[in-house]
């Protein structure tokens, strides 16, 4: 790869984005590996859980400013939709997806990040939305992801002030999950990924499926995929190692199934 690093350890697919030069902006081949080492890792039945972080000193400083000279309105069209439709790939993605934010996320690095179900950010993180002192705005789903995750106010400010905000500002609004010493980010980062290690991958992709499609839904569709749902975990085998291993007061070996 040529913009990323990648490993597979003890249930975890890693992926480095590695332009650290470049505070690891994002570029159409950088699109194209993610897409592509996600595609490997959904098929992986080893790999449990996603982790993505950055080489060096930032997480990513958004899309590759540097290729924008060059760009008119199809050719940037079609950038943005598929950085869209990357983010809209790793939102969907049946397994658990972290984003280790290890320094800057700005622009499109911070897209990435909220298009993950979580964000574990190093204390000294900046954040933000800056694309309007470009002259630009969000093009990677920011300016409907911001919304959805810190309301309209807190999201508006961020977007149209273009201002950096720090980590821990992010946990207040709900943008963050959990902010930690830069020294233990990895540590907290595996010790969160451990918990759902521990959970069966097979509900915890249903469970995903249904937290996302009816946050988009009625609230009445969402509830009815709910009880739905409900019902058909009750088929696999990891509903009844569950209750068993509870009324048995063993730990539960969930296999997937
Ligand atoms: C992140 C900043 C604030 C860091 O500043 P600083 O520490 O001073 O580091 P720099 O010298 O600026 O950067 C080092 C090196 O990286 C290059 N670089 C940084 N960001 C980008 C980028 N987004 N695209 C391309 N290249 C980038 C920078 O040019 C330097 O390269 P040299 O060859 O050494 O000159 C600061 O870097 C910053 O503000 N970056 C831009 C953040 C931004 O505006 N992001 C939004 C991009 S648009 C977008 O994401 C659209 C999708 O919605």
């Amino acid at each position: 790869m040529e913009t990323l690093d990648v490993k597979k350890e003890n249930g975890i697919g890693w992926i480095y984005l590695n332009r650290p030069d470049k505070l690891n902006a994002i570029n159409l081949k950088m699109i194209n590996e993610i897409d592509s080492i996600l595609k490997d890792f959904e098929t992986d039945n080893e790999i449990r859980v996603v982790i993505f972080t950055g080489k060096g000193k930032a997480f990513c400083a958004g899309a590759d400013i540097s290729q924008f000279k060059e760009l008119n309105t199809m050719t940037a069209w079609n950038f943005a939709r598929k950085g869209r439709e990357l983010m809209d790939y790793i939102e969907r993605f049946m397994k658990p997806t972290i984003a280790m934010i290890n320094g800057y996320a700005l622009g499109g690095g911070l897209e990435l990040a909220m298009a993950c179900d979580f964000r574990i950010a190093s204390e000294d993180s900046m954040l933000g939305l800056p694309e309007i002192n470009l002259g630009i705005y969000p093009g990677f789903g920011g300016t409907q992801r911001l919304v959805r995750l810190v309301g309209k106010p807190k999201a508006m400010e961020i977007m149209m002030t273009g201002d950096r905000i720090r980590a821990d500002e992010g946990e207040r609004i709900g943008l963050i999950n959990k902010v930690v010493t830069k020294e233990s980010l990895e540590e907290e980062t595996l010790k969160f990924a451990a918990k759902l290690l521990e959970k069966s991958p097979l509900i915890l992709s249903i469970l995903k499926n249904i937290i996302l499609y009816g946050n988009d839904s009625p609230i009445v569709d969402g509830l009815n995929m709910e009880s739905l749902g409900w019902g058909y975990v009750f088929s696999t085998e990891d509903e009844k190692e569950g209750v068993d291993a509870f009324l048995n007061k063993r730990k539960p070996n969930f296999k997937g199934k």
